[in-house]
């Protein structure tokens, strides 16, 4: 992650701008369905924002049979995302992914992985996925995952605070998960597909801005319901929000079941239309994905070489 942005620091706890806001779902689905069928992007630029979307994936393995040797081919992805010859047909030898993210226990065989890499190693942490163990542990969890290495912490929020309406506790949760971080970038995981309403999600985006997030992130990729587009729309909007009342730029991350070249181009499109092509950059913008570089290899593949035909694709299925 670049330096552009520094760490956020939040502001105090201010309910005033999110206690009386209430989404417009209907009128979020809308917006979020032209979005999907939105054709922006020339296809001369198509190559260009697929290799964005690369820089911006935090390259992903969550599983309970995790191994280092996983950690390491995971890393070695991470390194040469793509094959070599389209990057170099691209003009774009070197491109890398913009981190790996992984349980607390691999981040010391990721960071060795990466050494020298510049990318940084994302840890989850927090009791992830659930968040249900006890504050300290989850502290704990977090300063262990920084001393191994992680340079950035996925946190998840206790989902109970903000199905309850406790916002001024779930603060104060975040901040003194925001304060265990220390160098460290903070994302925080909402975990919208248990957070039932538009409105509770733009509240908990708020409130985690507040406590000093550097990134809101949409899920863990565990939940039912994982990153959608009108759920990204309200987040994208709260982050619009806490930008114009206070000047700081919080980054976003959707995540969980985003496996396609289309999916990372509908979520390049979301953030472009509604805040900019800054917010497109990976110091703003990560999407969590852990299978997803295979369909952007094909698609490259179509552009470099011109001869994507239905066979190709039968081939490769
Ligand atoms: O944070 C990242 C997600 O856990 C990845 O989810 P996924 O395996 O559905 O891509």
């Amino acid at each position: 992650m670049t330096d552009a942005f520094p760490r956020m620091t939040g502001t105090p706890f201010t309910p005033d701008w999110f206690d009386t806001i209430s989404v417009n779902t209907p009128a979020a689905e809308r917006r979020a369905s032209s979005l999907a069928g939105r054709r922006t992007v020339k296809k001369d630029w198509q190559a260009a924002w697929l290799a964005r979307a690369i820089t911006c994936i935090d390259l992903t393995t969550l599983a309970g049979d995790d191994t280092a040797g996983r950690v390491q081919r995971l890393c070695a992805k991470a390194r040469n995302p793509v094959r070599a010859d389209l990057l170099s047909a691209l003009g774009l030898e070197g491109l890398t992914v913009g981190a790996v993210c992984v349980y607390p226990t691999m981040v010391p065989h990721a960071a060795k992985a990466l050494e020298g890499s510049g990318i940084p190693v994302a840890s989850v942490a927090t009791g992830f996925p659930a968040g249900l163990t006890p504050l300290p542990l989850r502290l704990a969890e977090i300063r262990y995952a920084v001393e191994q290495g992680a340079a950035e912490i996925d946190i998840v929020i206790t989902r109970e605070l903000a199905l309850t309406g406790q916002w001024q506790a779930l603060y104060d949760e975040i901040r003194q998960m925001r304060e265990a971080c220390g160098d460290a970038h903070m994302k925080a995981i909402l975990a919208t597909g248990d957070l039932k309403t538009l409105t509770n999600v733009y509240k908990a985006s708020m409130v985690a801005m507040q406590a000093g997030a550097d990134f809101i992130k949409t899920s863990t990729g565990k939940e039912e319901v994982n990153a959608t587009l009108p759920v990204s729309l309200t987040m994208v909007r709260a982050l619009r929000d806490f930008r114009d009342l206070t000047g700081q730029w919080v980054g976003f991350k959707p995540a969980g079941g985003l496996k396609t070249a289309k999916d990372a181009m509908n979520w390049l499109i979301l953030m472009k239309e509604e805040l900019g092509t800054r917010w497109c950059m990976p110091d703003l913008f990560r999407i969590g994905a852990s299978s997803m570089l295979g369909d952007i290899e094909r698609q490259l593949e179509h552009h470099v070489t011109g001869r994507y035909s239905a066979a190709n694709r039968h081939a490769l299925a």
